[in-house]
């Protein structure tokens, strides 16, 4: 059995031990590593996990562990996975992989000179409906892709770090864009190198010096559009949505709120109804397996075969150093108000490849720009000549 060891006994700490334990039925959390006797033994009696270290160079270290899972604050990443790395041990790292691009590639570069498997803990393209939506576009079930848009929206995070600039990296667009940035990257084709963001950002709520808001573009070499939407004050819960516009079809996920399980309470609800709820009476909207539902236990289930199948998962540190080049050009664009080119100094996928407008030849001297079935039952198609490039309409 593969020994596991958690760095954190915070949020994700909880909820990839959570998702340890229930997904394959053969992984546990061996080890627990936290800064405090009682916070580890504490973890350690609720979630069944056997031993515990206040040490962390002992836990990386200790020879009963395969892979190091890091569920730490943003600013101890790179310290725990050059620890662990060090250690020749794998090592998974939660979101966002570093505080900025230079960041995560010198922690790339660490587990690949080290020759360890890495995976990046990007768990929203994990969602079961994600990936059968994944399926289905990259079936060709939509066509080309153009436009996805992708939004995470709550009150704001729930421990002190977040707000802190320094020790984040940033606020909404660090802490949720890096989520946006990847659900679209991955449903435009990982290959497709984006080029250029343009982004607003703004501290509009809590008293703080990062965003609490930001919405952003990034265009991908194809043409494709990336959409991010962030925000730390949104009342009324957490949103988490995506929509993916192709040449040939559509498709819409809601994630959180409105999926399908709503339910009204005149009295206090005294249970836990779902992350970031803000509702504990009246309409609220709880969520049946929320380590399931935010895509946790299919994200350990990929990290954990690849690693004993000796193969890459989905998400490597690779990924994670790119979504944060993105993040660092929507950084630089709410400053100077402008398309920010994407620097990627270390680029796996395609070469430039920009794509042509598609082809919709209607006749030899015209393409069809849309077909419309009318009120009256005639079927109006309008054309452009190919030559002239008048735009004409014929009804049928
Ligand atoms: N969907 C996702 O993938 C999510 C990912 N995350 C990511 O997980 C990481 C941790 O976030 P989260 O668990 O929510 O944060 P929490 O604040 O809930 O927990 C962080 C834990 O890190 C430990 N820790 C060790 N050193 C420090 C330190 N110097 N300061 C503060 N904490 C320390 C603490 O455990 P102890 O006190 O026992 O030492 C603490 O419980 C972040 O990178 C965040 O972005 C977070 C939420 C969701
Ligand atoms: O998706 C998420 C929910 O909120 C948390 C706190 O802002 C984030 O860190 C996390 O990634």
């Amino acid at each position: 059995m593969t020994g596991i060891a958690m760095l954190g006994t915070g949020l994700i700490g909880s909820c990839y031990t959570q998702a340890l334990h229930g997904g394959r039925s053969r992984d546990h959390v061996d080890l627990v590593y936290s800064r405090s006797a009682e916070k580890a033994a504490a973890f350690a009696s609720t979630w069944n996990v056997a031993r515990s270290t206040t040490n962390l160079a002992e836990a990386v270290n200790d020879p009963g562990i395969d892979v190091v899972v890091v569920a730490l604050p943003n600013d101890l990443h790179e310290q725990a996975v050059t620890a662990a790395a060090g250690a020749g041990k794998a090592v998974l790292c939660t979101k966002p992989l570093g505080r900025n691009a230079a960041e995560g590639l010198r922690m790339l570069r660490a587990v690949e000179d080290a020759g360890v498997f890495h995976g990046y803990l990007e768990d929203l393209v994990y969602p079961p409906k994600t990936l059968k939506g994944l399926q289905s576009v990259q079936a060709g079930d939509l066509g080309r892709v153009l436009w996805v848009r992708s939004r995470e929206t709550h009150p704001g995070p729930h421990s002190d770090w977040f707000f802190d600039r320094a020790r984040a990296g940033g606020g909404a667009i660090i802490d949720m864009g890096c989520h946006c940035i990847e659900i679209a990257r991955s449903f435009i084709g990982k290959e497709v190198r984006p080029v250029e963001v343009v982004c607003w950002g703004d501290t509009q709520v809590h008293p703080i010096e990062s965003e609490d808001h930001a919405v952003g573009m990034v265009r991908y070499e194809n043409g494709a559009i990336g959409q991010f939407e962030v925000s730390w004050a949104f009342r009324g819960g957490m949103d988490l949505r995506d929509e993916v516009a192709g040449t040939e079809g559509t498709l819409w996920l809601n994630h959180w709120l409105r999926t399908g399980m709503e339910m009204y309470s005149a009295k206090e609800s005294t249970q836990y109804v779902a992350e970031k709820s803000e509702s504990s009476r009246g309409w609220m909207f709880p969520v049946g397996d929320e380590v399931a539902a935010l895509g946790y236990t299919n994200m350990f289930a990929d990290m954990l075969d690849a690693f004993e199948q000796g193969h890459e998962p989905a998400e490597t540190f690779y990924d994670g150093y790119v979504v944060n080049a993105i993040m660092d050009a929507s950084y630089r664009s709410i400053d100077t108000k402008r398309w920010e080119p994407i620097d990627l100094p270390l680029w796996h996928g395609q070469g430039a490849n920009e794509t042509s407008r598609l082809s919709r030849a209607f006749d030899k001297d015209h393409e069809l720009v849309k077909r419309e079935r009318m009120p009256d039952g005639k079927t109006k198609l309008i054309l452009r000549n190919t030559l002239t490039g008048e735009i004409s309409q014929r009804v049928q």
